[in-house]
């Protein structure tokens, strides 16, 4: 039990019917009366509703998601003929079944990124074609990745080859909820896993087309790779242990499914101009866009605008419209959750004719601008607060297959009406099961787990929790708790902190690629020193479950890691002091 902390046991409490609302009555607020599970279960109830639909309403959030932005089953001709015909900016999700998607992008004079939906019922594979055309003399780039299928793993190429499921994908779907943990198989001796390969040979500075094909039965979509933050890029060059290799790679990372088949939807076609948007402030430049605060000329509504950055470097891999600005299109406009930043639509215009907007709506802050402009930590109800939110958001996302991978407070969006969100999409992925070898680059490296920066090339939800753990540090404590400098620096901060692992503490830390530098020993968990449940100086304090919650999302063998359900279900979050009602979280002026 913690300093100042009461325990009071879930069965022997009167709860107030809505303990999270305003009741009006300051003196009631003040939690007096802790939630038990129903309580808590309906206040996320209560946030999934407060945006849906009746329908919506009735159905459990988790389960709840928006039609993805799928050209389904559409007719060759129609297809063909809307591409034409849409030379202004057409494209669309490459997550189809038996739909051959080519999303092409020219640069003549006028820009122009299209789409080309061809559908080829019977045919045996899903093509996935992007192509970048520079248009000023007819000059025509190509880039080639291809994946084939049916073709053995050879040894050594796990680097540029990864495994496709054997199994059909579009199963996970049918069955609902189902854990990651419980769905995922291993490879057995009966199953031939089909190999993905990205054609190096092919890759020339001199192309600027993708091809992407595999199995239809994989229902997979578009790829990406070698999508980076700067921090990862400055952080690999930056590292010079030679015992450690950086664990950069630019494998190509296969697509899953970004989402059931719900309907057919081109997110382009008929899309409106950004010109029905007055722009009234720059918020934000990150790697993958730029966003703006606007004003729908429409509905007058406030929103933000996420001008996507395309990739001017026609020597660049990812030449043209950015794979990960695509995924991110895909999920969040697949995604329904109060704590995930709600896309409305993608909106085209600018100088050429052919820049893609994503249309958000608009919240006034983001918990890394926040914390550096408070002059006090959150209390430990508003961590509580947050947290919560934050937990109900990323159980969405997992509960769906996707893993965010670069949860950071700068991702974690919030409002006046103390409501959290997170954004910044670029990274996300859908898994599928068995898990495959993905790249580690991901996920920045302050919040980046140990077995990515050990070079662990297979990974899953468990790499968000541990981000978590670092956002919830931050949030007790108001700084970063591992600000390493390079990647090896990273690892040896997590090292001082939480103790150098061994087998015995990981079962399997010593076979990881980069377990073999010789960090320093350091034999105890120190995290108790930097969250004592006792201060004398009027420090932040946490109590024992707030601990214990700590200490779970942020243990070193991400099996031992708690899962999103585990931690939402701790018990921190039911002992005083109690999470503080969004309604009454601090508000905080618009940043400049
Ligand atoms: N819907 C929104 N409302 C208000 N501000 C937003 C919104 N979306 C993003 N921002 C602001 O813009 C910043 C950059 O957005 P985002 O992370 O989506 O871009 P990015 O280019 O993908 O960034 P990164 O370099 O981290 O990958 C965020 O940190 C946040 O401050």
């Amino acid at each position: 039990m913690a300093a100042g902390g009461v325990d009071v046991s879930r069965s022997s409490l009167s709860v107030e019917k809505d303990f999270y609302r305003n009741n009006g009555d300051g003196e009631r607020r003040l939690q007096s009366n802790r939630p038990n599970d129903q309580d808590l279960k309906r206040n996320r109830s209560r946030l999934a509703s407060e945006k849906g639909d009746k329908e919506e309403k009735e159905r459990p959030a988790e389960k709840r998601r928006k039609f993805s932005p799928i050209l389904w089953d559409v007719d060759d001709k129609v297809a063909k003929a809307s591409s034409k015909e849409n030379k202004r900016s057409n494209f669309a999700s490459l997550m189809t079944t038996n739909v051959d998607v080519t999303l092409t992008r020219k640069t003549s004079l006028k820009e122009q990124v299209d789409v080309v939906m061809s559908p080829e019922a019977q045919g045996p594979k899903v093509d996935v074609t992007l192509t970048r055309k520079t248009c000023l003399k007819e000059e025509v780039d190509v880039v080639v990745m291809s994946v084939e299928s049916g073709d053995e793993l050879e040894e050594g190429q796990l680097e540029e080859e990864e495994q496709i499921s054997p199994v059909k994908k579009s199963l996970r779907w049918e069955t609902g909820l189902v854990s990651h943990k419980e769905e995922l198989p291993s490879y057995g001796e009966d199953v031939v896993p089909k190999t993905s390969r990205w054609n190096r040979n092919s890759l020339s500075p001199e192309c600027g087309e993708l091809v992407v094909s595999e199995e239809r039965e994989c229902n997979s979509s578009g790829s990406g790779s070698g999508h980076r933050s700067v921090e990862q890029q400055r952080s690999a060059h930056e590292y010079s242990d030679h015992e450690y290799s950086s664990s950069g790679n630019d494998e190509l990372e296969d697509e899953e499914p970004a989402s059931p088949a719900q309907g057919a939807m081109n997110m382009l076609l008929g899309s409106r101009s950004v010109n029905g948007f007055q722009k009234l402030n720059k918020i934000n430049e990150g790697t993958y866009g730029i966003v703006y605060r606007a004003r729908d000329e429409k509905t007058k509504e406030i929103v933000a605008l996420k001008k996507i950055k395309m990739k001017e470097d026609r020597y660049e891999e990812e030449y043209g419209f950015p794979l990960t600005s695509l995924r991110e299109i895909n999920i969040l406009l697949s995604c329904n959750h109060p704590s995930i930043v709600n896309v409305k639509e993608v909106v085209v215009g600018g100088k050429n004719d052919s820049d893609v907007y994503m249309v958000m709506e608009h919240l006034e802050h983001d918990l890394k601008g926040l914390m550096e402009r408070k002059k006090q930590p959150f209390s430990t109800s508003e961590v509580k607060c947050l947290m919560l939110q934050l937990l109900e958001g990323v159980h969405y996302l997992h509960t769906n297959w996707i893993i965010h991978r670069d949860l950071k407070p700068s991702n974690l969006l919030m409002n006046n009406s103390g409501e959290l969100k997170i954004c910044d999409f670029g990274m996300a992925r859908q898994y599928g099961s068995p898990i495959k070898p993905y790249t580690q680059m991901v996920i920045t490296q302050w919040y980046r787990p140990p077995e990515l920066l050990l070079g662990a090339k297979q990974y899953s939800t468990a790499v968000d929790m541990w981000s978590i753990g670092c956002i919830m540090a931050e949030l007790l404590s108001q700084k970063p708790l591992f600000p390493g400098k390079t990647e090896l620096d990273q690892l040896q901060k997590i090292f001082a902190v939480l103790g150098t692992p061994n087998e015995s503490i990981w079962p399997g830390f010593s076979s990881l690629p980069n377990a073999k530098a010789k960090f320093p020993t350091q034999s105890y968990n120190l995290l108790r020193k930097k969250f004592p449940a006792i201060s004398f100086v009027g420090g932040q304090i946490l109590s024992e479950r707030g601990f214990d919650l700590l200490n779970g999302l942020l243990a070193l063998d991400p099996e031992k890691r708690l899962t999103v359900e585990e931690a939402l279900n701790h018990s921190w979050f039911h002992e005083v002091p109690l999470p503080k009602s969004q309604d009454f979280m601090p508000t905080f002026p618009p940043r400049r």
